[in-house]
Order: structure tokens, then C-alpha cells, then sequence
């Protein structure tokens, strides 16, 4: 991120308890519009607990996240609940479990995915039943968004076949691709190559990469898969206990000796740095 550009997303002091449980503990984050932000760190961390704080899911014991919406202004997402955030900051996101409704069509779960904005072009009456002009075209627009995200996805063959009938990495693929129908300023993504074969983490990595790249989209990305983080992030976060221990480019991550000692554990991280320093 250069000097001159804010953030499109700043984390400032982030803190959530659960009882005596500390699983955020004081973190501050800024993420860098277009670009692509890892968050990564061993099991426990806090990784999820932190987009649940971003999401409205959660709402932080302290701390202020704060988004800037390029028509909106600035926006505390702390401060919202997770449909507005979804709907009105676009900041949405993908589970780590995958949450597609598994009896309807790739086609259904995407429109259903746009029902806010069909909502509200139906007035929140009777609009919709009677077929009126205004809602006919929200729901033309609908469709074309999301048969405009199945192409670009490489799923437009599978428009209509039951999501539950469909391979797991595609079902993944789906998910992001009903994600990126409510228009995402920031797309958070958790764990999106769990259960992926090697061939599909590389067209994962290749469709976070167009995403961010040509279509603009900021992402953050919570990943276990080193080959999928150290690949497409611009910038990695990494969390252990909750707090951040350290931030900086995939190359300077992979050196940072707190981070190999989160990893490894002292004793095996100790071994494993004065083997690579030995002459
Ligand atoms: N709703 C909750 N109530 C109590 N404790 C919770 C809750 N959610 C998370 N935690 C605890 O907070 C800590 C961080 O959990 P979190 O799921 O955020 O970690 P994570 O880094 O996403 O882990 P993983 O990589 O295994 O998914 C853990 O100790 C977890 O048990």
C-alpha cells in the first residue's frame, strides 16, 4: 500500500473475549483496497473469530473496524449487523464449512443470494406476486448478474444441476461465486482450498488472483494451504493466541522467526533457523 493511499479496511485495536478466553487480543490491521490480504496462523489462532468481528457475527468487546465505502464514506462495521455489512458496506464472506442449499440449482442459489435487492425492488409488497415492471427488471438483472458470474467461474454448464450433486471443489467455486453476486468492496474468504485436490488450489489461486487484479475486489483470505496463501497474497497477517505476530510480504513472512517458532514450536524452530544460518 503506498503512503498516499488509505485503506480500504482499518482494524484498530481489536479485542473479543469469551469469558476468560482472549481469542482476539488487541489487533490492529489496515487492508489495502484491489489487493489480496492472508490471514493466516496455527490452529486456534483467532483467524475466524477475527472475520466474525469483521462480519457483524460477533460483536467486539473493543476495538473499531472501519471500512471506506467509495460512495458511502466512512462506515464502522462493528457497529452493524451481518446483513447490513453484507448489503449495504459489501463486505461479504465464505465459511469454512461449505453453506450452499444443496437441493437447488447453481442458478438458485445465486439468485436466492440477491433476494435484498429483488426485496427491495418489490417494495415489500405484493410487487413481485403480481409480476410488476420494476420488479421484473430487478429480477432480469438478478439473473444476469449471476449468469454473468457463472461464466466468468467456468460454471455456466453446471447452471442448473442441484449444487448438492456437484464435486466438492465446485460446490467451493459456487460459494464464491454467490459471494461476488452482493457486489463485494471486500470478499473474505475462509479457508476456500480445504478439501481441494492440487490441480484446483492452482485454479483457486488463478481465480483470486482475477479477482483482485482485474475485477478490483479486495480480499482477505484465512488459509491453511501455504501453496494458495504464499501464491496470491500481497500481504500476509499472521495470528497466534490472537494477537498479531507479525505482517509483510509472503518472502519476509516466511523468514520471520516468530512466525517459524508459531509454526514449529520453539525447540524445532530454533533447530531449523541455526541450521539455515550455519555457514
Ligand atoms: N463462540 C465462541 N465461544 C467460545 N470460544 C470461542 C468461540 N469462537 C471461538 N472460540 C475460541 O476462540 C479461539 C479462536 O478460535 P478461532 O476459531 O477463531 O480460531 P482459528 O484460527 O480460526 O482456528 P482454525 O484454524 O482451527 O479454524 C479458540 O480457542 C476457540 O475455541
Amino acid at each position: 500500500m503506498s503512503a498516499t493511499t488509505a485503506p480500504l479496511l482499518s482494524v484498530e485495536r481489536l479485542t473479543m473475549r469469551f469469558g476468560g478466553l482472549l481469542a482476539i487480543d488487541d489487533m490492529s490491521l489496515d487492508v489495502a483496497a484491489r489487493q489480496i490480504t492472508g490471514v493466516i496462523g496455527p490452529n486456534g489462532a483467532g483467524k475466524t473469530t477475527f472475520f466474525n468481528c469483521l462480519t457483524g457475527f460477533y460483536k467486539p468487546t473493543e476495538g473499531s473496524v472501519r471500512l471506506n465505502h467509495p460512495k458511502r464514506g466512512l462506515m464502522r462495521l462493528e457497529a452493524l449487523p451481518s446483513h447490513q455489512v453484507a448489503h449495504k458496506a459489501q463486505v461479504v464472506r465464505t465459511f469454512q464449512n461449505i453453506r450452499l442449499f444443496p437441493k437447488m440449482t447453481v442458478l438458485e442459489n445465486l439468485m436466492v443470494a440477491q433476494h435484498n435487492a429483488l426485496q427491495r425492488a418489490s417494495g415489500f409488497s405484493l410487487a413481485g406476486l403480481f409480476g410488476l415492471a420494476g420488479y421484473r427488471r430487478a429480477e432480469a438483472a438478478a439473473m444476469d448478474k449471476a449468469i454473468g458470474w457463472l461464466q466468468r467461474l467456468d460454471l455456466i454448464d453446471k447452471a442448473n444441476t442441484a449444487a448438492g450433486d456437484l464435486p466438492y471443489g465446485m460446490q467451493r467455486r459456487i460459494e464464491i461465486a454467490r459471494a461476488l453476486c452482493v457486489d463485494p468492496l471486500l470478499l473474505c474468504l475462509d479457508e476456500p482450498a480445504a478439501g481441494l485436490n492440487p490441480r484446483e488450489s492452482a485454479e483457486l489461486n488463478e481465480l483470486l488472483k482475477h479477482l483482485a487484479g482485474d475485477e478490483g475486489i479486495a480480499i482477505l483470505l484465512i488459509e491453511h494451504d501455504m501453496s494458495v496463501v504464499m501464491n496470491v497474497s500481497d500481504h500476509i497477517c499472521v495470528l497466534n493466541y490472537g494477537r498479531k505476530i507479525a505482517e509483510g510480504t509472503p518472502t519476509h513472512i516466511q523468514q520471520d522467526p516468530n512466525v517459524i517458532k508459531a509454526y514449529l514450536g520453539e525447540d524445532d524452530a530454533d533447530e531449523q533457523l541455526h541450521a539455515e544460518t550455519a555457514p
